[in-house]
């Protein structure tokens, strides 16, 4: 048995796309990264993380039959400068047009970490997309912000939505950018359900 530990609604849609079949319990953890934590180990200790909550609360439920795997993941967008700056999802709407202002004109890493847990193995992973932003005028990124589209993603926009326009290259998978790369999950899932075995 499948669970997908995410309240993401993207997340539920890609794996749905990909062919699997799975339940959907969100977990709820604090997200706060540990001092000088790398935007790297970050994601994939979060990951981790929200796995073994779900597979805990959820262990009477796995058989020799049906075994129980929790798949996670959490995604952010980091800038990587003298020190790498970690932008996760805005707390408000300022916030979302400081995380715009520092996109613009630049390009920055999505990372995702995701995580696969069964009774007996932890297995996770870090997906990395180098995203292109062009520049934005400031009079732009205020009407993008009050959509509210900005405020539920790392980073503050969504590669699927309005914000392609100012997208003119990514380098690496599309489908991390939106929240899980499918391609690593699935790779992932098998190595945890039967190590070694391609
Ligand atoms: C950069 C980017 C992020 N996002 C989204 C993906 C994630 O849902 C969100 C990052 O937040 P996360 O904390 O990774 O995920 P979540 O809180 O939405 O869900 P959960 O922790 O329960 O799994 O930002 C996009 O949809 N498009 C984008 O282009």
């Amino acid at each position: 048995m499948l669970i997908l530990a995410s309240a993401s609604p993207r997340r539920r849609e890609l794996l749905t796309q990909a062919g699997l079949t799975f339940e959907v319990q969100a977990a709820d953890l604090d997200e706060t990264p540990l001092p000088d934590e790398a935007a790297a180990a970050y994601v994939q200790r979060l990951a981790v993380e929200k796995a073994q909550a779900v597979h805990k609360l959820n262990a009477h439920r796995d058989t020799p039959e049906d075994p129980l795997i929790v798949l996670a993941a959490d995604t952010t967008v980091v800038v990587i400068a003298e020190t790498d700056r970690i932008l996760g999802k805005p707390a408000h709407a300022a916030e979302a047009e400081e995380m715009l202002t520092l996109l613009s004109g630049r390009t920055h890493a999505v990372m995702t970490g995701v995580a696969a847990v069964t009774s007996q193995r932890v297995c996770s992973d870090v997906e990395i997309t180098q995203v292109t932003f062009n520049l934005i005028k400031p009079d732009e990124i205020a009407a993008y912000v009050a959509t509210g589209h900005p405020l539920d993603k790392a980073g503050a926009y969504g590669i699927q939505g309005y914000a392609a326009r100012w997208i003119p290259r990514i380098e690496g998978d599309y489908y991390n950018v939106v929240g899980l790369p499918i391609a690593r999950v699935v790779a992932l899932l098998a190595e945890a359900i039967a190590p070694g075995v391609k």
